[in-house]
């Protein structure tokens, strides 16, 4: 493949590592990918083995340049994309993790951040991070690891102690221990990072005993961070983001008012607001999307839904009524609808806008009548629910009336589903061509990182709709329908 140069994505998931080549009209050319072990030491805690992923993530990356029959040397720049808020610490001298990371599922932390809200931190936090107080972002993880384990304390006394969100651990591993970065997308989901100032937080440093210089330099999302010479030649690493962020990128979402949603584990709606910074009033999160060189910051509303593929994923595991997950649309089209029955997936606890930690999940409105098929039906529209619940918040956050639904994500490919999203949304609901816009988005902003492209205008044209599914519901069919979910809703909440 002589002449033409590609671009190298690394897409590091929270179950599994991937490697993606995409040619310069970002379509993809190889991919490879390694499942990693998930440690659950105690209920509600996660855990991931740093050294594993970086392992994992090393050698897709080496397989990808094999399957493609690329070498370094064809390769323009590497994209890094990472599950968020995960939190690594390590030894700046050894290089070595003091500890297991810290998983964005996990909720051993959630006690401190009650006592936190008790303290009437909220608003604070709010402000300065855009975040709402929860056990998902990394500053209690940092605390976590300073109060209960003595490796962290010493090193963080000795000024070796570096902390760093998934992207900076690869980086500081690709780089050889010689960068200790991270881009503003990452920053943002940390807690500890002033989304207005553009910098750490020194409030923010005290309040949860973290030091600034425990931290990663905070950069742009495209623009050079480093270089790696760990697979066969020199590659510079161009650019950075949170894989949330970098699906929006990735799906184009460039301009202010659009949107995507991934249907993965879990649901990830972004809003893209440009530099505008919306604070919601509909307890959505306000998020950094990315920087691209010396331009300005660019921001976006998020709402995060916990349980969404992964119901499909207990109805096939903890059921068993089906054999793999894409039966469950067969199943669920072998009835006209779901006879009145609600599933709500809320089994660890509800996230945006309703952020109930204590809730739990319910299936309500059963008859005699009631057989699996309903079952699956109402659990695929409770994914949708959720979403609407989310959508209708950041239309009401932004004032305005959304075009059109970008989706992406491994359920998104489930068209009942997708056909009673644009239903129940009053939205058209549309699906790329290419699905893997995770590591796209890294992909396009490496690639503007070495000046491939000049500006992501010149990526626009690249996107491309497989199919667009046309809302269809009556009004008034919708309304009632909403009505049935909202009342199941409130049977499922704590009371909290
Ligand atoms: N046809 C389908 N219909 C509904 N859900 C599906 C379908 N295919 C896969 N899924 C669900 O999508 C999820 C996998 O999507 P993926 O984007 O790979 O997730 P993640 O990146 O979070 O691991 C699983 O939870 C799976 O149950
Ligand atoms: O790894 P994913 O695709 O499940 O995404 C995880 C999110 O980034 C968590 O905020």
């Amino acid at each position: 493949m002589g002449g033409m140069k590609y671009l190298l994505a690394l897409d590091q998931g929270t179950t599994s590592s991937r490697s993606i080549i995409f040619d310069p009209q970002g379509k993809v050319i190889a991919v490879a990918q390694k499942e990693f072990t998930q440690h659950y030491p105690q209920p509600g805690w996660v855990e991931h083995d740093a050294e594993e992923i970086w392992e994992t993530q090393l050698k897709t990356a080496k397989e990808v340049l094999k399957k493609a029959k690329l070498s370094a040397k064809d390769i323009s720049a590497i994209g890094i994309t990472n599950q968020r808020e995960t939190t690594v610490a390590w030894s700046k001298k050894t290089g070595k993790p003091v500890a297991k990371a810290i998983v964005w599922q996990d909720r051993r932390t959630a006690k401190f951040c009650d006592k936190l809200k008790a303290k009437g931190e909220a608003k604070r936090i709010g402000a300065k991070t855009g975040l709402v107080i929860d056990a998902y972002f990394s500053a209690t993880k940092m605390h976590w690891f300073l109060q209960n384990v003595p490796e962290a304390k010493a090193l963080a006394k000795a000024d070796e102690l570096a902390f760093g969100t998934i992207d900076s651990w690869l980086l500081w591993k690709l780089t050889e221990g010689q960068v200790h970065a991270t881009d503003v997308s990452n920053a943002s989901r940390t807690m500890l990072y002033n989304i207005g100032t553009g910098k750490w937080d020194a409030d923010l440093l005290k309040l949860f005993g973290v030091s600034a210089s425990a931290l990663p330099e905070v950069k742009p999302s495209s623009g050079v961070f480093g270089e790696t010479s760990l697979l066969g030649g020199s590659i510079p690493i161009a650019g950075i983001a949170g894989d949330q962020q970098s699906a929006l990128f990735g799906q184009v979402c460039t301009q202010p008012g659009m949107v995507k949603n991934t249907y993965g584990t879990g649901c990830f709606m972004l809003m893209h607001t440009g530099t505008k910074r919306i604070v919601s009033t509909n307890n959505l999160l306000t998020t950094v999307a990315w920087q691209l060189g010396d331009g300005p910051m660019e921001y976006a509303v998020e709402g995060s839904v916990f349980i969404a593929g992964a119901v499909v994923q207990w109805l096939r595991d903890g059921l068993g009524i089906i054999k793999k997950s894409s039966d469950v649309e067969e199943l669920a089209a072998s009835v006209p609808d779901t006879g009145g029955v609600h599933v709500v997936p809320a089994f660890a606890g509800l996230g945006a806008p309703h952020w109930d930690q204590h809730a739990r999940g319910l299936i309500c409105g059963m008859t005699r009548g009631t057989t699996k098929a309903h079952i699956a039906r109402a659990a695929l529209e409770g994914i949708a629910y959720q979403v609407a619940d989310i959508l209708n918040a950041m239309q009401a956050d932004a004032d305005m009336k959304l075009r059109e639904l970008r989706v992406d994500g491994g359920a998104s490919n489930n068209n009942l589903m997708m056909q009673f999203q644009a239903d129940i949304l009053g939205v058209p609901v549309v699906r790329p061509v290419v699905t893997e816009t995770t590591a796209l988005g890294a992909a396009y902003l490496a690639g503007l990182g070495v000046g491939l492209w000049k500006s992501p205008k010149e990526i626009a044209s690249q996107w491309e709709a497989e199919k667009r599914f046309k809302p269809a519901m009556a009004p008034a069919k919708r309304k009632t329908l909403m009505a049935g979910w909202a009342g199941a809703l409130e049977r499922a909440r704590s009371g909290e």
